[in-house]
């Protein structure tokens, strides 16, 4: 693993029957960089976020995290319950999953249930009694308090989640996801479905994580004005493959990334490169 990488994909392959969704699949995610994984649709990326998160055990491959202390996880051979716990990855989904009856500050409190219970030792005594479990407390609504200000839902803290506008309740699934303190944050598709207020909305909080808390963050985004704006690295996959990995600017540039968005033929694919490169020539 290269110094600075948080993530490294090695040879991840992954078949369900006689369908190879990822087919060799290797990349980094540098730490503290916002890594974006983009491809036409079908092109694996739920899928290789599923295999980091434990959703999936991959077929093959290798997919090892070492967090800031230097502990190396390998993720493909841990439960997804230890994956949150141990290796400190936390991830939201495509569709929203908040307990919208609870208001948004109880949500941020639920998702630190796991920390509250053990400084309760686990007795009702402890609940009542202990100064520890009150101590950790007061922490769990600081750090909600604190989650809520970056996501600015700060004056919605005790609406019903459910009453939130969507973009609303996408950041208050990234602030619930970071009151679990991850070292990295995967998003499935966190722009989707927003109106521009919201997106910019949204870009803020994520700039936010990763320059004030230093997170390292992993997206799969279909926004491509979301992906270009707030990307360090972007990664894409075509067909189960990595056809490019670079800069935003590299890649936006990448006649092979071109053609697999123009939906072109892998028999026509030779000619599309010539085709966008003479083009590319042309413009300078
Ligand atoms: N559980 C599954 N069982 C069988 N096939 C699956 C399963 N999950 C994904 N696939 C297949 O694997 C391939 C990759 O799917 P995946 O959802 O990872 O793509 P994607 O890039 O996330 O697509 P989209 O942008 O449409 O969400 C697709 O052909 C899909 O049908």
């Amino acid at each position: 693993m290269t110094k600075d990488a948080i993530l490294k994909v090695e040879h991840l392959s992954m078949k369900f029957g006689g369908l190879m969704a990822i087919n060799d699949c290797s990349f980094e995610a540098r730490r503290g960089e916002i890594t974006a994984l983009i491809g036409p649709n079908g092109a694996g990326k739920t899928t290789v976020f599923n295999c980091i998160t434990g959703f999936y055990k991959p077929t093959m491959g290798m997919i090892t995290l070492k967090q800031r202390s230097g502990k190396e996880f390998l993720l493909e051979r841990l439960a997804d319950f230890e994956i949150t716990k141990k290796a400190k990855v936390a991830r939201t989904f495509q569709n929203i999953r908040l307990f919208s009856g609870l208001t948004v500050l109880e949500n941020l409190l639920v998702a630190q249930h796991n920390d509250l219970m053990r400084a309760s030792g686990y007795t009702v005594l402890g609940l009542l009694g202990l100064p520890g479990y009150r101590k950790a407390a007061a922490e769990a609504i600081e750090k909600a308090r604190y989650w809520l200000e970056k996501a600015d839902l700060i004056e919605r803290a005790d609406d019903p989640a459910g009453d939130l506008s969507y973009g609303a309740q996408r950041r208050l699934e990234i602030a619930r996801a970071m009151c679990t303190g991850p070292e990295l944050l995967c998003l499935d598709e966190p722009a989707a479905g927003l109106n521009p207020k919201e997106s910019l909305a949204l870009n803020t909080l994520l700039n936010g994580i990763r320059d004030d808390n230093g997170t390292s963050i992993m997206l799969i985004e279909h926004d491509m004005s979301v992906v270009m704006e707030i990307s360090d690295h972007v990664v894409v996959l075509e067909y189960g493959k990595k056809i490019s990995d670079g800069t935003p600017e590299h890649v936006k540039n990448d006649p092979k990334v071109i053609a697999a968005y123009l939906g072109v033929e892998d028999e026509e694919l030779e000619e599309a490169i010539s085709d966008v490169e003479a083009v590319a020539g042309g413009e300078h």
